[in-house]
């Protein structure tokens, strides 16, 4: 049975850690409106501008992390579709990548030549984002429409609360939190402030004061990525069974000189080891891979920044990635994704 297919949709990758691919990958990337979200020309010069230093940073960062049959967020990516299309008996799983390859528009095609009419997309987020989850349902929309797939999409919602996902997350972390730890830091992609202003419904809930993004009514909560970060974080820790004492919430990965979101990751890890933490725990779940933002970012160089700053270690709980239980509950959340009538 063919006709209803599942697309794993993550961000993508550059091809290779050359410094061209890296170029053309981050190019793609950043030129999305909904990635960085000013008029075209004012776009086109911040890119351009970031495209002067970025590309060699980042190839050498990539090179840090990269393994020998390719991106680890690509890799690991296919990995779980291949594990998740065990799970998914009613056609077939293919995965795209929203930047670079495998494309959205090839996934769809090959889905379509196949015989699919029905397609749940599932965007690989736990929290909603329109750089992340909009962007994606677009460029499948707009790949459908234009090629006329005849095509019917599902879309699977922000999955920051589902109990599957919480449950598998609090499992995979036990291990680490059995070792024993001084603090666990919930570190959460980050994102412009600007952002989460155009994306509050209500257009006068978010940032407006230190506790507005966990009071977030039903409204407001189903468009706030901060809100839904900390709904994550909570349900995490009271599945781990950790007193508020023994975490916090941070967001990294800051590009340019916006505000973005906080408190700021960099800054947490120098605060923590100033306040004698010695073991700390880092968890990244905004995403459910490994990549260059929780491998080199947070396992190497926040790593080495924690240690300079007086602490003895910083162990990085690797992602959901291709693990068993992962792949089950995520083909679970998909098959229960209701069709538009
Ligand atoms: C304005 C810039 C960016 C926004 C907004 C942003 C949001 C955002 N990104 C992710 C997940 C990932 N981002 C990754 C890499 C990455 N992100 C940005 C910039 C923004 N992200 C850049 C420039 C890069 C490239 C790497 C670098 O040069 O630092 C990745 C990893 C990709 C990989 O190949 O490993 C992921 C995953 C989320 C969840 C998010 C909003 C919530
Ligand atoms: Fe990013
Ligand atoms: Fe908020």
């Amino acid at each position: 049975m063919t006709e209803h297919a599942l697309l794993l949709v993550n961000l993508g990758s550059p091809s290779s850690t050359d410094t061209g691919d890296v170029r053309r990958y981050l190019n793609q990337f950043l030129m999305d409106p909904y990635v960085i979200d000013l008029p075209w020309p004012l776009r086109r010069l911040l890119v351009s501008l970031i495209l002067i230093r970025r590309p060699a940073q980042s190839a050498h960062a990539y090179s840090s992390i990269w393994w020998y049959e390719g991106s680890p967020l690509v890799v690991l990516s296919r990995r779980l579709q291949q594990v998740v299309q065990s799970h998914w008996t009613n056609g077939p799983v293919e995965l795209a990548m929203r930047y670079g390859e495998p494309s959205i528009e090839g996934a769809l095609k090959r889905l379509a030549a196949q015989g699919a009419k029905r397609v749940t997309l599932a965007p690989l987020y736990p929290q909603f984002a329109e750089s992340t989850v909009t962007t994606v349902v677009e460029e499948a929309r707009r790949v459908a429409g234009r090629h006329r797939l005849g095509l019917e999409m599902a879309v699977l919602p922000p999955f920051y609360e589902q109990p599957a996902y919480l449950d598998v997350l609090a499992k995979s972390a036990q291990p680490y939190l059995q070792r024993g730890f001084d603090h666990l830091l919930l570190s959460f992609h980050g994102l412009p402030e600007r952002h989460l202003h155009k994306a509050d419904p209500t257009g006068a809930h978010c940032l407006r004061g230190p506790d507005c993004c966990r009071q977030a009514q039903a409204d407001v909560l189903d468009r706030c990525y901060r809100a839904q970060c900390l709904r994550t974080a909570e349900g995490f820790a009271r599945r781990a069974g950790l007193g508020e004492e023994r975490w916090s919430v941070s967001f990294q990965s800051r590009l340019g000189r916006a505000k973005w979101i906080g408190p700021y990751t960099e800054e947490r890890l120098d605060e923590l080891a100033a306040q004698g933490v010695k073991k700390l725990l880092v968890m990244c779940p905004a995403f459910v891979t490994d990549c260059i933002e929780t491998l080199e970012e947070i396992g190497l160089r926040g790593r080495e920044q924690f240690r300079a700053a007086g602490g003895e270690d910083l162990v990085l709980v690797p992602c959901l990635n291709d693990q068993p239980d992962w792949a089950a509950a995520l083909a679970g959340l998909c098959r229960g994704v209701p069709f538009p009538a």
